[in-house]
């Protein structure tokens, strides 16, 4: 087994320690048998949790594989992520969650916890089977239909009736179907010049609300992806005042970038759901911080270039996330690392039920653990990202801060800010 020895290092932003890491497990002191990293001027957090991210195997092994996101995931900073339902063939049996875990051990960059999907198919007309794939080697907890809505308001009831036997989560992708058909990006000013058909906000949240009323009468939990309104926020805030068992994530796109891009015509900035005005932007940081939104997840959604160089209207909407999501977030919130740990790692992995992720550094605690330097600086190149696909909208932005090394369970995947293995 591995032991390490980080001195001088700052745990979440306190007077500089040593942090003793010893087969698998924080430690109380070293005892001369490490190998030694200079922590000064580094900071640690306990290892990213993603509640949101597509490794698009199997089906789109061209665009990412389990491996590759893993190392993708272990180079953002990540020790555990939560793998999207909507692969080719679709997470729905038993056997392919079965499937996906297994490759996520085997890789062993990341622990993979697979999203199992609601409908089959996410075809939005009978349930999956939930309790066989809760049951499987997988012990799925959150389902989610990502990509889909779950618009059929007496399937989404079922669901979430289901789930409450396990203490499960139904991850809704909030998008009335019949309001964005040949949407294109944010319904508002922007859409109107570039005559592009919009998406309006109210798609949005409308199904929101629908969903906390149906989550608070069958008592079950709700969680709500990628939220990107203002007005969603309200909904939100309104729900958790109630004692809605709901919680809900933004993206770090969603923090940062506005539907003003879409003027390039670049599909790079296509994303569902699509980027927002300003005032959302703001409301979303506001929302975090308070608590209204529980999470940063990902969204990381890698395209094969066929996908995505080509028209607007052709190409697939989704963006890179796992590589460049703390950076964005330390850009967003600054040097607050009580919050960055609270709604990067804590809070997911509370929420996806993945103990040993997300706790204190505390002596016996598991060493799930990253380290980074707030002060590094560094221009993104889409040519050295890990992950197969190169759809970052950051190509050639200077961002703040960089993952020096990442612990899973002790063993290091990531060390001087290259992966290991
Ligand atoms: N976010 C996206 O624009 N795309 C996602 C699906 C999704 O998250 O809705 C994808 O799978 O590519
Ligand atoms: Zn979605
Ligand atoms: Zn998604």
């Amino acid at each position: 087994m591995t032991r390490f020895l980080i001195r001088n290092v700052s745990v979440l932003g306190g007077a500089p320690s040593d942090l003793v890491l010893h087969d698998g497990f924080v430690a109380a002191a070293a005892d001369g048998s490490e190998d030694v990293i200079d922590g000064s001027g580094l900071v640690v957090l306990p290892g990213l949790v993603d509640l949101h991210t597509h490794l698009r195997e199997p089906g789109r092994e061209d665009a990412e594989t389990v491996e590759t996101g893993s190392r993708a995931a272990a180079l953002g900073g990540y020790t555990a992520v939560c793998a999207m339902a909507n692969t080719s063939p679709v997470a729905d049996t038993a056997g392919v969650v079965e499937q996906v875990w297994r490759l996520g051990r085997e890789a062993g960059l990341v622990d993979v916890q697979p999203i199992g999907a609601v409908t089959v198919g996410l075809a939005g007309r009978q349930l999956a089977e939930l309790g066989a794939m809760a049951t499987s080697a997988a012990t799925v907890r959150i389902f989610s239909d990502d990509g889909f809505c779950v618009g059929d308001p007496r399937l989404m009831r079922r669901a979430l009736e289901y789930v409450k036997a396990f203490d499960g989560i139904i991850a809704q992708h909030a998008e009335e179907p019949r309001l964005t058909e040949g949407a294109q990006m944010h319904e508002g000013e922007v859409s109107t010049r570039l005559g592009l058909t919009g998406w309006p906000a109210v798609a949005e949240e409308a199904i929101i609300a629908r969903d906390v009323l149906l989550a608070e009468h069958v008592g079950s939990r709700l969680h709500v992806c990628h939220v990107s309104t203002a007005g969603s926020v309200e909904v939100l805030r309104q729900a958790k005042a109630r004692g809605v068992r709901v919680t809900a994530e933004v993206t770090p796109h969603h923090l940062l970038l506005t539907d003003e891009l879409a003027a390039s015509y670049d599909p790079v900035y296509k994303v569902n759901p699509p980027l927002r005005t300003a005032s959302d932007v703001a409301a979303l940081r506001e929302a975090l911080v308070e608590g209204v939104i529980d999470v940063v997840a990902t969204d990381h959604a890698p395209h094969a270039v066929e996908d995505k160089e080509c028209e607007w209207a052709y190409a697939r909407p989704g963006m890179l996330g796992l590589e460049t999501a703390f950076s964005i977030v330390l850009s967003v919130l600054g040097e607050r690392w009580e919050l960055i740990a609270d709604r990067m790692s804590r809070t997911p992995a509370r929420i996806a039920g993945l103990t040993g992720h997300g706790t204190d550094l505390a002596v016996g605690s598991p060493a799930n653990l990253t380290l980074v330097d707030p002060s590094a600086r560094r221009v993104v190149d889409p040519g050295e990202l890990a992950s197969r696909s190169r759809n970052t909208p950051y190509s050639g932005t200077t961002l703040p801060g960089r993952i020096v090394a990442t612990f899973l369970r002790g063993e290091p995947t990531v060390l001087d800010g290259k992966a290991v293995k």
